[in-house]
């Protein structure tokens, strides 16, 4: 390991995240804060970093770049990393270990009690004998529906595979575990079966300043049919999903992915000179969202900027940057 070198446990959650061994959101974020804290570990117990507290915080930013780089769009990744380089602190390579590993546990703490909260939130929003529609796989959504249950409603729910990853099927099968009746559908047969479903929740990868909710492609095409269809549909976000430079102006990168999850080399060849793209999420507009699930409680897509300015001030810092 050499100061721009993360260490092994850095390189090979980087390489989880990128390949989607480790997804969604508030996992990635979880994933990452604990990263950060092997690397610690590894820095100060290295030949080279461990008695050296410049290049130890050196490590530290270099290791928060690769897992940055990872992929683009979940902004609890950048969130994660800020919030515990913002924490490292101290004169020697011990003092400085120990806030970061700190920060990390702490930030993983605050995470679980985050998701609790919020569920409860969540839960208060649907009524005994509801079904509810969900679109990908959020820990997020999960929770609200999970807390539901656990206030002893019972709730059932239309599980939309989401396609091309299929997602979904983890979904369906958390569920079906929390006791809860599942019907999986294709994510074309939505609109069929917004007639049967009381409430659609769905999950967040960020949210912008404006209140536009970035999630899992097809999210907002599902809330322009539950809008037109009279059923409300929510997101259920903890704000490390809020996307800081939003309020300075900075739009989201949308992720596009490889087109091997669309069509397999076979179909592709016989089928001759096509394009295919495979955009990860898309942006749904504040006014098809009824309303965004926080651990502060639930808010108008149109105010949770408040909220933002409340938590992040104006803008973000980027401590992983070389001074
Ligand atoms: O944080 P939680 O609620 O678990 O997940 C949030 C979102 O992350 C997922 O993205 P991907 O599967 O990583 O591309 C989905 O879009 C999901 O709604």
């Amino acid at each position: 390991m050499t100061d721009t070198e993360p260490a092994a446990p850095v390189r090979e959650t980087a390489e989880e995240i990128a390949t989607m061994e480790v997804r969604g959101a508030a996992t990635i974020a979880s994933a990452a804060a604990e990263a950060l804290a092997e690397q610690a570990e590894a820095a100060a117990a290295s030949g080279e970093t461990a008695s050296d507290p410049a290049a130890f915080r050196a490590s530290m930013r270099a290791a928060a770049r690769t897992l940055r780089e990872t992929r683009p769009t979940a902004v609890s990744l950048p969130n994660a990393l800020r919030y515990v380089l913002q924490r490292m602190e101290g004169q020697t390579v011990d003092e400085l270990r120990r806030s970061v590993v700190d920060a990390s546990d702490a930030f993983v703490r605050q995470l679980d009690r985050a998701q609790d909260d919020l569920g409860q939130v969540g839960a208060n929003r649907l009524a005994d004998g509801d079904t509810v529609m969900t679109h990908c796989h959020s820990t997020d959504a999960l929770a609200c529906i999970e807390a539901a249950v656990e206030q002893g409603k019972s709730i059932s729910a239309v599980v939309k595979e989401t396609r091309p990853r299929q997602q979904g099927h983890i979904t369906a099968e958390q569920l079906r575990e929390a006791g809860v009746p599942v019907t999986l559908i294709v994510d074309s047969a939505a609109r069929r079966y917004l007639d049967e479903v009381d409430h659609v929740v769905v999950g967040a990868d960020s949210i912008a300043a404006d209140g536009g909710v970035i999630n899992k492609i097809g999210t907002s095409g599902l809330a322009v049919n539950a809008r037109e269809r009279g059923v409300p549909i929510m997101t259920a976000a903890q704000t490390i999903k809020l996307h800081p430079e939003t309020l300075t102006g900075h739009t989201v990168e949308i992720e596009m992915r490889s087109e091997s999850e669309v069509i397999d080399a076979e179909s592709r060849e016989q089928i001759g000179e096509i394009a295919v793209e495979n955009p990860a999420f898309d942006v749904t507009p504040p006014r098809y969202m009824d309303a965004i699930v926080t651990e502060h409680g639930q808010f108008p897509p149109e105010s949770i900027v408040a909220l933002m300015r409340e938590l992040f001030g104006e803008g973000a810092e980027e401590p992983w940057a070389e001074p």
